[in-house]
């Protein structure tokens, strides 16, 4: 745990235990106080066990807004002022809430806080709203997340019922950082899903000892930003299913310009683990299609269900708290448009954080219109706070089909890190992917350099928003900011050639050559 979470945890605790013995009339009763009280402590367990506590609301961050140094220098640290003042006002705000909403719990009022960006006004009016609705209940159900609390399902009714994760996802405030503290929230904020001891552990141990094997061996990882080639603070490996594969790669596949040398065939333990995580990653895909997308389908491009398979994976060690990766997405270019990605951890517990930064666009052939767009309002997504998910040893998060089109993901470095009895101060990462048949480099398109192309989304332009396209390699890569809509313009500066040709797709995702 890092000291700056410490002090932090500690002076929460500190206001919520002088909070509870205070005589404050305007803050309920001793039923609050009581339970305010048992959050006080709960709130610094959460800091030490992510699988038992509520969401929690972290400081302003500055860096988000820093991006473009993410990658070359994740030495950032958080002005320590500022941290303590935010947790000071969200204290403040809470004991507010509190006393204008005192039948609710201490995790129920920073969740409706965070949901109305910190005014305890609409927070409180929400409040009221919910429990009208609800009124058939004497008292608020415990949730698991904020949108469960705005949910019209009835608990009274469907006690067994998973409530519904909304589509599109509600934003994360503004400047904050929200951390998810057990799997069941990791969906209702972002497009993942969290399973914590995911392998069978005799499996989970073999799976890790062959990685620790190939680890020494890993080089740095190459990103391509603002025309150098700049390495993440971590080191990586790609790893195919079998020769052939490994050989076509050498051949053609492009990465941030250039072509992978270090290509190394899946381990035996990595075979014996596709089986168990194709079956259950095509489950929750296809439980997602039911549950989460509108009408109970799947998204336009995605494969159909019961086809994710595994042809791939990255394997990233971070050795340190300091090693990390910056914000990015991963490239569509060979895995095509609404790919899923498991992504298996190992070792010490670290931070995946994510951000939107695109709307999902659930029609990518239509002029983008947002619903609730008004004159002049800035649109929220660029805007928007950040989540943090902590994965744990042997845990398994999936990005889903919406994640790589409208989300950045990042490994943030850490302060401080609880060494792990097997791998020290190591974190083992497998990310394994799908790569498509139609989207070897041999079938995608060259641009007027001569290299294959690049698929990506636009992210800025909002007429064109979330069209893909394929563009020019050269000057097209991790740059955080970039600003799709400026290719022609600006890659000549970058040195490329300015090439984009808008992609088409059929509905299962394959390429609609014209
Ligand atoms: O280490 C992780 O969990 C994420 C790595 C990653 O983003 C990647 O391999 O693309
Ligand atoms: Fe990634």
């Amino acid at each position: 745990m890092s000291r700056d979470r410490n002090t932090t945890a500690q002076k929460k605790r500190n206001f919520f235990e002088a909070f509870a013995k205070s005589k404050a009339p305007a803050v309920g009763g001793s039923v609050v106080k009581k339970k305010v009280l048992e959050y006080a402590h709960n709130t610094a367990a959460s800091r030490v066990n992510i699988l038992s506590a509520p969401a929690i609301l972290e400081a302003p961050e500055e860096e988000r807004n820093k991006s473009k140094d993410d990658v070359s220098s994740p030495n950032q640290t958080y002005q320590r002022r500022e941290v303590e003042e935010e947790e000071e006002s969200t204290d403040f705000k809470l004991a507010l809430l509190s006393s204008l909403q005192p039948s609710l719990s201490p995790e129920m009022l920073l969740e409706l806080l965070l949901t109305c960006n910190g005014s305890v006004e609409e927070a409180s009016k929400l409040a009221s709203l919910s429990s009208q609705s609800k009124s058939k209940s004497t008292s608020i159900p415990t949730q698991s997340s904020l949108s469960t609390f705005l949910s019209p399902v009835d608990d009274t009714e469907q006690p067994q019922q998973a409530r519904k994760i909304p589509f599109p996802l509600l934003p994360i405030p503004k400047f904050k950082t929200l951390h998810l503290t057990t799997p069941s929230q990791v969906p209702y904020y972002v497009p993942a899903t969290l399973h914590p001891s995911f392998l069978p552990t005799d499996l989970a141990n073999e799976l890790l000892s062959e990685c620790l094997a190939e680890v020494p061996s890993f080089g740095k990882y190459e990103f391509r930003l603002f025309e150098r080639n700049v390495s993440s603070p971590h080191t990586a490996s790609f790893f195919v299913k079998d020769a052939e594969m490994a050989a076509r790669h050498r051949r053609g596949y492009m990465y941030n310009g250039s072509v992978l040398d270090d290509i190394r065939t899946f381990t035996p333990t990595m075979h014996k683990v596709i089986p168990i995580l194709e079956s259950f990653v095509n489950d929750q895909i296809s439980h997602r299609i039911s549950t989460v997308y509108p009408d109970g389908k799947k998204l336009k491009h995605m494969l159909p269900p019961g086809k994710w398979h595994i042809t791939s994976a990255f394997m990233n060690c971070y050795d340190g708290a300091k090693q990390s990766v910056g914000w990015h997405s991963d490239q569509l270019t060979y895995l095509g448009p609404r790919t899923v990605i498991a992504s298996i951890s190992f070792g010490v517990e670290r931070e995946f954080r994510l951000r939107r930064v695109a709307p999902v666009v659930v029609d990518t052939s239509l002029p983008f219109s947002p619903d609730s767009e008004k004159e002049g309002e800035e649109w929220k997504w660029q805007t928007e706070g950040q989540a943090s998910v902590h994965l744990p040893h042997n845990s398994l998060l999936i990005m889903h089909a919406e994640c790589q089109e409208s989300w950045k993901h990042s490994i943030h470095p850490a302060n401080n890190i609880q060494p792990h009895p097997v791998t020290g101060n190591k974190r083992i990462n497998v990310t394994f992917r799908c790569y498509r048949e139609e989207f070897q480099p041999d079938k995608i398109p060259k641009c007027k350099c001569g290299v294959g192309c690049v698929l990506k989304t636009v992210q800025r332009v909002k007429e064109k928003m979330g069209w893909y396209f394929w563009g020019c390699q050269v000057g097209n890569q991790w740059k955080d900011d970039d600003d799709d809509e400026g290719v022609s313009k600006d890659r000549k500066k970058d040195g490329g050639c300015g090439y984009l040709v808008f992609a088409k797709f059929d509905d299962d995702g394959d390429p609609i050559w014209e």
